[in-house]
């Protein structure tokens, strides 16, 4: 190994050393070791030596760039997506599918000892997919113009905002590969103008396209930067002559200067408000905004998981927190005597209840819109509620330490955690096992493949 010296770190800047990969990162970077320091260097797999330059050097580590691969590891594969080294979208395409799936359970495993202090909890295999692509039921495409102002839509270059033109994107369904494609064709026949994201000005920001993967329903969404959509009756007659499984058309005008998707208003401009899919026998609606997982096979994975942890008799009273659209709080509906969801958003709490009705289940489930730390210690409180199953799948912050101990203090005999980052998690269930609860299970699901995503879920018992 060439080594400079330095006072500071053991490499610097624009070195060029040889290193071999002991780790990977939590987002699937390769973690090299130079007496002890370490660097993060992208697509690095462990057991492999690299020629490696060093970019940037920090106190306690640096980045580097795999120039050359000198042994390679028998997880490595060739990435099939041409544009994978330089999309953002994709992290683990050069490893193996066995391999992403130890790297995911290894990410739960460790986070549980490191943040949790969870030495012995049994931590499952990663349940992975049989065919992990084209599984996605969800794109959202960034639209911009080619040199010779041509629309073109595809996916962020890695941290940047330079649009890469893609043809097919491999982890998406057909239904919504096509309908990008077919939709920017269309949009570029009527020379809409994309939104120029710099000067703020142009017309089409985003194609979203949504599958219902069970009725094969299709909604596409239109994102424009203001409330026109120039030639709005050409784009619906051609979109619906080009693809006859499209239910629903919408328009979401955002005039933000934002990286966030949606604005406030979503209207439909042609079809229902709706598509609709089944998760084992239950019908959902979904409409344009609502959170739905968009692993259709593997959320039937997970949620029975869910159901299986919450091991219901029938007769238990059941909290949902972070409902979303109820998905989870209907499957549970099925085998309990009464669930009550919570969710902040109040379109979702709407979506909630229209499937509990679609479902006739709305006997048996109460919904309330709300932040969950809220609404819980107030359910608590002033109607004496005390489940015997909590629930709970908050967003990647993890739960709110308020709803943390209110579960605790309603002291109901299970708790289901499903989680999208295992930090939060393990810093959840770390506040839980004081509380008085024990991990019992954690099993990891991937409902990100080819992703450094992580899906986890989690029984709690009461001591
Ligand atoms: C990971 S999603 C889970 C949704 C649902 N369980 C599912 O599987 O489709 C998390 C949900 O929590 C909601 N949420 C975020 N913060 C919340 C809070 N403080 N209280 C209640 N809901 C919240 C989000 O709007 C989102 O619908």
């Amino acid at each position: 190994m060439t080594k400079k010296q330095s006072t500071d770190t053991p490499v610097q800047k624009n070195d060029i050393i040889t290193a071999t990969f002991e780790d990977l990162t939590h987002e699937g970077a390769g973690v090299a070791k130079v007496d002890g320091y370490a660097l993060f260097v992208p697509y690095g797999l462990p057991g492999e030596t690299a020629k490696i330059k060093v970019l940037k050097t920090k106190k306690g580590y640096g980045f580097g760039k795999m120039l050359e691969r000198i042994e390679e590891s028998s997880d490595r594969t060739d990435a099939p997506c041409p544009i994978y080294y330089l999309c953002g979208g994709c992290q683990l395409q050069h490893m193996t599918y066995d391999a992403q799936l130890r790297f995911k359970h290894k990410q739960v495993q460790d986070a549980m000892k490191r943040i949790g202090g969870l030495e012995d909890v049994p931590v499952h295999p990663s349940i992975g997919m049989e065919d992990p692509w084209r599984y996605r039921n969800k794109a959202q495409v960034p639209v911009g113009e080619n040199e010779d102002g041509d629309l073109k839509a595809g996916f962020f270059q890695k941290r940047s905002h330079r649009i890469i033109d893609m043809e097919s994107c491999i982890i998406q369904q057909g239904a919504n590969d096509e309908a990008v494609q077919i939709v920017k064709e269309i949009a570029d026949k009527y020379n809409i103008k994309a939104y120029e994201e710099d000067k703020h000005r142009g017309t089409l920001r985003h194609i979203v396209t949504r599958q219902a993967n069970s009725t094969e329903q299709l909604m596409i969404i239109l994102v424009t930067n203001g409330p026109d959509l120039p030639h709005k009756k050409n784009l619906i007659a051609d979109i619906r002559e080009a693809m006859p499984n499209v239910t629903s058309i919408m328009h979401n005008a955002n005039n933000k200067r934002t990286n966030v998707i949606f604005g406030e208003k979503t209207d439909v401009i042609w079809g229902e408000e709706y598509i609709y899919d089944y998760i084992g026998d239950i019908k959902f609606a979904i409409s344009a905004r609502s959170f739905y997982q968009v692993n259709p096979s593997q959320t039937k994975v997970l949620y029975d998981k869910a159901l299986e942890y919450a091991d219901l008799q029938g007769n238990e009273t059941v909290i949902d927190a972070y409902c979303g659209i109820g998905t989870i709080s209907l499957f549970l509906a099925q085998k309990a005597k009464h669930v009550y969801g919570v969710e902040v958003i109040p379109e979702a709490v709407s979506d909630a209840k229209r499937n509990a009705e679609l479902n006739k289940m709305e006997g048996v489930t109460t919904f309330a819109v709300g932040e969950a730390e809220d609404v819980v210690p107030w359910w608590h409180k002033a109607n004496g509620l005390e489940p015997d199953v909590f629930v709970v799948d908050p967003p990647r912050k993890g739960c709110d330490e308020t709803l943390l101990q209110t579960m605790i203090d309603m002291k109901p005999e299970k708790i289901v955690y499903v989680s999208c980052n295992p930090a939060t998690l393990a810093r959840d269930l770390k506040i839980l096992e004081d509380g008085g609860y024990e991990t019992k299970e954690v099993q990891p699901v991937d409902m990100f493949p080819q992703t450094n995503h992580v899906e986890t879920v989690v029984k709690l018992v009461r001591k």
